[in-house]
């Protein structure tokens, strides 16, 4: 497997790099639209806050001469009065459409991006290699679709254009200060070392905040999902009480670490204030010594205060949006982790595709081990070998843990094998195209899942070029169009979890009608009977006949009375093949088949011996 950098050590740099060269790029007009519109939004509050010093001297100073606005025009006192106003509405208009446009653009790409992530991730979730998503719970992904995107989001919508905006405003301010009195200036820049280390500390605080909230959020999603699936479970046992305090209890830890890093956002913007504070006081002493030299006039003066305060204002901005890209940043290099997982389970370069026709199976001495294989554990499976013709059932029994449901998992290379071969008419199914191998097979499975959809959508599932009258050939063959028709809405009826409640039984019918739709060569039915009442049973049986007719069928039966009939049976115990045959055979011979079928007659079930 493709080992992914370990989300902290995707250095900045290349993280910056790959948002830009993943999202950003393809959006570059709109970004630099956006980020023009937060550089005339930065530069006019400086240009408002420069009209102070025409405003008070002008304004307030009588006497004082004719007042240039903007360094090219002079007014007198009366035209002061009427211009000085009207500019700053003026400015003020611009610089809020500025604003506006740039917060609108942002809005949309911002919400492009968690959507273009989100779609990737499932992307990725839904092609990652079963031994994976078995590893991990649902939960997790969830919680990285559902949380991780937004928090990239944030940090791009409030982060790089109010970055800029805010960024700007602070070098506009700094130069302007710089222009009035270039040594008061170098007074405030004595601040800045200040700042940037209550930055770096309280950054590094949230980055370990936002790591731990975010393993809790995972733990959350899991923690509700396990709680829903497993409800019964919990109501019989009593136990609502109990996993209500697991879950309190992981809303807490979550809590402890959201506070942690909410705490370093709401401490990092007082603490720079302190900082812009502290400067405010030295430039007043040395302004106010300045001034009493007649130096600076007092529209300088309030000019340059007004700068600054602004600057601490933007200081802060900028403070806080560290924290919220910090945020992100944590968040984007786990969603990349988990977008660059490439799944082992790949098509090769040179895959066919599979003539079409009757299919032979067979299963080439095949080995195969979950884990890799370690010293004194046995593999899953061991030099097994099984071959079914074009039409031929074939059925596997044995002891549970055996390995049948495994065997299964390779046909379709839910997994692949770890020796040996599995074949299609003679040719291994890794060289076989993805696509084409697993639209040779269909799978009836214990307990089918049915989505959240209508009964004819859940048949057809996912096939377009179905008719009503096919859907319905279907679910005739499979015994199930009886009962659908006398569902509230027929065929419409909406199926799965929010869905109205089927029976195993006509559960399996519909899994069994989607199967007669695909009409698949290779069939793999797993124990497609066991949960069902006698009358439910027979009705699945008889559909699973017609359906298994012509087709090589492979299917596990923990009831032997359902294997019977199959034109051979392989008997697995530990991984291996114990023995092979039919029916009668392996009774007659007395082993592990024979013993089992002894023991069903005792629970119950027709005796094997009687039935033979
Ligand atoms: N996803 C998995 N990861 C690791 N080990 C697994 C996994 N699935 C099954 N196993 C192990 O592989 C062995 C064979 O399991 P398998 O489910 O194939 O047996 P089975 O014959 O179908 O059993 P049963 O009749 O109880 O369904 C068991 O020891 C089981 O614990």
């Amino acid at each position: 497997m493709t080992v992914p950098a370990a989300p902290e050590s995707l250095p900045l740099r290349a993280l910056l790099g790959r948002i830009w060269r993943d999202y950003l790029s393809r959006n570059k007009l709109a970004l630099v639209t956006a980020m023009i519109c937060a550089g005339v939004a930065g530069a006019l509050s400086a240009v408002l806050l420069g009209l102070l010093e025409p405003a008070v001297n002008g304004l307030f100073v009588p006497g004082g001469g004719p007042v240039r606005l903007f360094n090219m025009v002079s007014l007198n006192d009366a035209q002061a009065l009427a211009w000085i106003p009207v500019t700053i509405v003026a400015v003020a208009m611009v610089r809020t459409f500025a604003s506006a446009g740039q917060s609108a653009l942002i809005n949309r790409l911002g919400h492009g991006i968690v959507g273009d992530i989100q779609v990737r991730l499932f992307a990725a979730m839904i092609r990652a290699d079963l031994a994976r998503l078995r590893a991990q719970h649902s939960g997790a992904f969830v919680s990285t679709v559902l949380y991780d995107a937004n928090l990239v989001r944030e940090a791009f919508t409030s982060g790089v254009v109010n970055y800029t905006q805010h960024g700007l405003t602070l070098i506009a301010v700094i130069l302007y200060m710089f222009w009035i009195d270039w040594k008061l200036a170098m007074v405030v820049m004595l601040g800045i070392p200040a700042v940037a280390l209550i930055l770096r500390r309280f950054g590094r605080k949230t980055r370990k905040a936002a790591r731990g909230a975010m393993a809790e959020s995972e733990a959350l999603s899991t923690a509700l999902m396990e709680n829903l699936d497993g409800v019964r479970l919990i109501k019989i046992e009593n136990r609502e009480a109990a996993e209500e305090a697991r879950v309190a209890q992981v809303v807490a830890r979550r809590q402890r670490h959201v506070i942690k890093g909410a705490n370093a956002r709401a401490f990092a913007g007082p603490a720079s204030d302190l900082v812009a504070y502290s400067v405010v006081a030295a430039v007043m002493a040395y302004a106010g010594w300045q001034a009493q030299q007649g130096v600076m006039d007092v529209g300088e003066f309030a000019a340059f205060i007004g700068m600054l305060l602004a600057a601490g204002q933007s200081l802060r901005q900028v403070t806080n949006l560290a924290t919220v890209m910090s945020e992100g940043l944590t968040a984007a290099r786990r969603l990349f982790a988990a977008l660059d997982i490439q799944p082992e389970i790949r098509e090769a370069s040179h895959a066919a595709a599979l003539p079409p026709g009757p299919v032979e199976v067979v299963l080439d001495d095949v080995s195969f081990a979950y884990a890799p294989s370690r010293e004194g554990v046995a593999p899953t499976l061991d030099h097994v070998a099984i071959h079914i013709a074009p039409g031929e059932t074939v059925a596997l029994v044995g002891p549970s843990g055996g390995g049948k449901s495994t065997i299964l998992s390779l046909l379709p290379r839910f997994y692949d094998v770890t020796g040996g071969a599995v074949r299609l008419n003679g040719v291994d199914i890794r060289d076989l195209q993805l696509p084409d191998l697993r639209d040779h097979i269909a799978l009836v499975t214990q307990e089918p899942f049915l989505f959240d959809d209508t009964i004819a959508a859940n048949i057809a599932y996912g096939r377009t070029d179905v008719s009503q009258d096919q859907i319905e050939a279907a679910a005739r063959a499979a015994a199930a169009h009886d009962f659908i028709v006398g569902l509230p809405d027929g065929y419409d009826t909406r199926a799965g979890e929010a869905g109205v409640r089927l029976s195993g039984g006509q559960r399996q019918r519909i899994a069994i009608a989607r199967a007669f739709l695909k009409d698949a060569p290779v069939l793999l039915l797993d124990e497609a009977t066991s949960a069902l009442d006698t009358e439910s049973e027979a009705l699945v049986q008889a559909a699973l006949e017609r359906l298994m007719q012509g087709r090589a069928t492979l299917m596990i039966a923990h009831r032997l009375s359902t294997v019977r009939n199959a034109d051979r049976i392989y008997v697995l115990d530990g991984g291996r093949v114990v023995e092979q045959g039919a029916h009668d055979d392996l009774v007659a011979q007395g082993g592990l088949y024979a013993r089992l079928a002894r023991q069903q007659s005792l629970d119950g079930a027709p005796s094997l011996e009687t039935v033979a």
